[in-house]
C-alpha cells in the first residue's frame, strides 16, 4: 500500500529550531535563565528577581509555505499549536529590516503549550516563488526576533521600576525598545544582554515605556555636556556654597559666585537633572552625589572634577585618533606624554595628584588585609602624594617607609606625610622606576602604576622590581580589573578607554596582570576586593 505523500511545510532548519525552542523550554526554570542571561547579577540579587517574574516563553521566527500548512506540521510533530493570530510588531520590525520586498505579507503568531509555559512562534510565510527566502536566510542566520519572554508577577509600579534599574545597571543589559498591548492590557519592555541575546518584561498594566533608541542615544551623546556642567559647578564652587548655606536662591548663588544669574539658574537647572542638586521654590540643596564636590574635604572629587573637566577633557576630543593609531591622543593634542607636561605646569602637576588622592578611599582597608607582622621596610614604587604609604604607616608603627618618585611629585609627598608626622619615618628618593627601584625592602607596592604603561613598560618596572627584590618577598600591586568576561559591565571599561586616550597606558583583567607578573619572576598568590572597584593584588618574588 502507498502511504499519502505529506509535503513538509517547514525546512528542516526551522524544525529543528521548533524542537531546540521546545526542550529548552522544557528543560529550563526561571532561575537558570536568568543565570544564562545575565551572568553578572550575583545569585542574591537573581533569586530577588525570581520573587517578581517567571520565565512565560521563548520564541523562534520560522518561514513556513503557509499558516495552516505550519499548524498542521505542528500537530504532525506532537506539539499542539494554539489559533493563529497576527503579529503587527514583528512585521514591523521586518519591514523596517527588508523593505518592500516584504510586500503585504502577513506574519503570524502561534503559541505551543510546553509545560505550563509556551514557545511562541512567528511565521512568515514563504511560499515557493515568493523573492523572500533571502529574507528568510539572512533573519535564520541573524535570530533578531528570538528572545526568552518573563512575565512580571508583582503589580504597581515599583517592582518594574527596580527591575530595570536591577537588570540595566547590575546586569548590564541595555533597553531595546518595547510598548503597551492595549488588548491585553500589558506593557512589553525588550532588553539585549550584553552578548547581544534579547529577552522580554511582561508587565501588567500601562507603565513608562523605555527611551525610544534615539532618545537614549542622545543621552549617551551629551555625556560630554555634564562633564563640563560638574566641572563649571567645581570651578564656581557651588558645592561649598550649598553646603555652607543649604537653600540659597540662583540670584545668591549668582552674586557669591560672580555668575551670570540667568545663565547661573539655567546651569543649575541641568545639575539638578544630572541628580547632583534638588530645587524647591526656587532653592537649592545638594544631593548626596552632588556633595563630593565640596573642597577641603578628605576624598573630595572636586581636583578629579577640574582634570576630567579640562586638560584630559580636551585631549577626549581625539578619542578618534587614539582608536586609529593606538597611540594615546593626550600627547597628540598637548604635544607631550601627560606626566612631563604636568611636570611643566606645577598648578597643574599638584591638580593631578590631588584628583589621584580623591580616589584614596580605596586604600583604606590596605593596611589590614596584608600581614605586616614580619615587615620593616616598605617601599612604594611610583608612591605619588604618599597616601597609600601614609595609611601604611598610621596603622604599623613598627613599619618604615621609602617613597620613590619622580622629582616634582616627592615635594607633594613631603608635605602630605609630614602633615601627619610621618616623614621621619619615611625616606623620600627621587628617581625612574623604569632605571631602578631601591632594595633591601621587605614590602613592594605599586600602586596605579601598572595601568599607565603598555606591556613592554610593565614588565620592566616589574623587572627593576624583582632586581630589587629578595626571593619570597612581596609585592602589592593595586588597579582597577577589567572583567575577564567580555561584555560585562565595570567602570574599570570606560577607565581603559580614558588610559588609552590620555595615559598611553591601560586597564587588565586579573589573567593578564597574572601573565606579566609571571614573565618578571613573580608569582600571584591572592587578591582583595578593595573600595570604588579596585583589587589589591599580593604577589611574590619567586
Ligand atoms: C597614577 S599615579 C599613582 C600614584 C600613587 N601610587 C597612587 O596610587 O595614588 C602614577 C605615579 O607614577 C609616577 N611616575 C611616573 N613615571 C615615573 C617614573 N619613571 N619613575 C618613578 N615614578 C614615576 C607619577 O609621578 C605618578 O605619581
Amino acid at each position: 500500500m502507498n502511504l499519502p505523500v505529506v509535503q513538509a511545510c517547514l525546512t528542516e532548519t526551522d524544525l529543528t529550531r521548533i524542537h531546540r525552542a521546545v526542550s529548552y523550554v522544557a528543560t529550563h526554570d526561571t532561575h537558570q535563565v536568568l543565570a544564562e542571561l545575565l551572568p553578572d547579577l550575583t545569585a542574591e540579587e537573581r533569586d530577588d528577581v525570581s520573587r517578581h517574574l517567571v520565565f512565560d516563553h521563548t520564541a523562534v521566527l520560522v518561514f513556513p509555505d503557509s499558516l495552516d500548512g505550519l499548524c498542521e506540521e505542528l500537530r504532525r510533530c506532537g506539539l499542539r499549536p494554539g489559533p493563529v493570530t497576527p503579529s503587527v510588531v514583528v512585521r514591523e520590525r521586518l519591514a523596517r529590516r527588508h523593505g518592500p520586498v516584504l510586500g503585504d505579507s502577513p506574519v503570524g503568531i502561534v503559541h505551543v503549550a510546553v509545560d505550563g509555559r509556551s514557545v511562541e512562534i512567528f511565521a512568515l510565510p514563504v511560499p515557493p516563488g515568493s523573492g523572500l527566502e533571502a529574507v528568510a536566510e539572512a533573519e535564520r542566520a541573524a535570530e533578531h526576533e528570538a528572545h526568552a519572554a518573563f512575565a512580571v508577577t508583582s503589580p504597581g509600579a515599583v517592582v518594574p521600576a527596580g527591575l530595570r534599574t536591577l537588570l540595566t545597571e547590575r546586569g548590564g543589559a541595555a533597553p531595546d525598545g518595547g510598548g503597551y498591548n492595549d488588548h491585553e492590557d500589558v506593557t512589553v519592555l525588550y532588553f539585549r544582554t550584553s552578548d547581544h541575546r534579547r529577552f522580554e518584561l511582561r508587565l501588567p498594566g500601562r507603565h513608562e515605556p523605555l527611551p525610544d533608541p534615539a532618545t537614549a542615544l542622545l543621552g549617551v551623546m551629551t555625556g560630554a555636556w555634564a562633564t563640563q556642567a560638574v566641572a563649571a559647578m567645581a570651578e564656581l564652587r557651588i558645592a561649598d556654597h550649598l553646603a555652607d548655606h543649604p537653600g540659597l536662591t540662583a540670584d545668591t548663588l549668582a552674586r557669591r559666585t560672580g555668575a551670570d544669574p540667568d545663565a547661573l539658574r539655567r546651569l543649575l537647572r541641568y545639575l539638578t537633572t544630572l541628580g547632583l542638586l534638588t530645587s524647591a521654590d526656587g532653592t537649592y540643596h545638594l544631593t548626596e552625589t552632588g556633595r563630593p564636590l565640596r573642597t577641603g574635604t578628605e576624598f573630595s572629587l572636586h581636583p578629579l572634577a577640574l582634570l576630567y573637566g579640562g586638560p584630559f577633557y580636551d585631549s577626549f576630543a581625539g578619542l578618534t585618533h587614539s582608536v586609529r593609531t593606538g597611540q594615546e591622543a593626550f600627547a597628540h593634542r598637548h604635544g607631550q606624554h601627560h606626566f612631563p607636561y604636568f611636570a611643566q605646569r606645577p598648578g597643574l602637576g599638584a591638580l593631578f595628584h590631588r584628583a589621584m588622592a580623591a580616589s584614596a578611599e580605596m586604600f583604606t582597608p590596605v593596611p589590614h588585609l596584608v600581614d605586616f607582622s614580619g615587615v620593616r621596610r616598605v617601599i612604594d614604587v611610583g608612591g605619588g602624594n604618599g597616601a597609600l604609604l601614609a595609611r601604611v604607616l598610621r596603622a604599623h608603627d613598627h613599619v618604615e617607609g621609602v617613597l620613590l618618585e619622580r622629582p616634582e611629585a616627592l615635594e607633594a609627598a613631603r608635605t602630605q606625610l609630614a602633615a601627619q608626622g610621618l616623614d621621619r619615618r619615611c625616606t623620600f628618593v627621587t628617581g625612574d622606576f623604569t632605571a631602578s627601584v631601591p632594595g633591601g625592602g621587605d614590602l613592594y607596592l605599586l600602586s596605579r602604576v601598572l595601568h599607565d604603561w603598555e606591556d613592554d613598560r610593565c614588565l620592566t618596572i616589574l623587572r627593576r622590581c624583582a632586581e630589587a627584590m629578595r626571593p619570597g618577598s612581596r609585592l602589592l600591586v593595586v588597579e582597577r580589573l577589567l572583567p575577564e568576561r567580555e561584555g560585562a559591565w565595570s567602570t574599570a571599561v570606560a577607565w581603559d578607554v580614558h588610559m588609552l586616550c590620555n595615559v598611553g597606558g591601560r586597564e587588565r583583567t586579573e589573567a593578564h596582570y597574572r601573565h606579566l607578573l609571571a614573565e618578571a619572576g613573580f608569582a600571584l598568590t591572592t587578591s582583595h576586593n578593595l573600595p570604588l572597584q579596585a583589587s589589591l593584588l599580593h604577589a611574590e618574588r619567586m
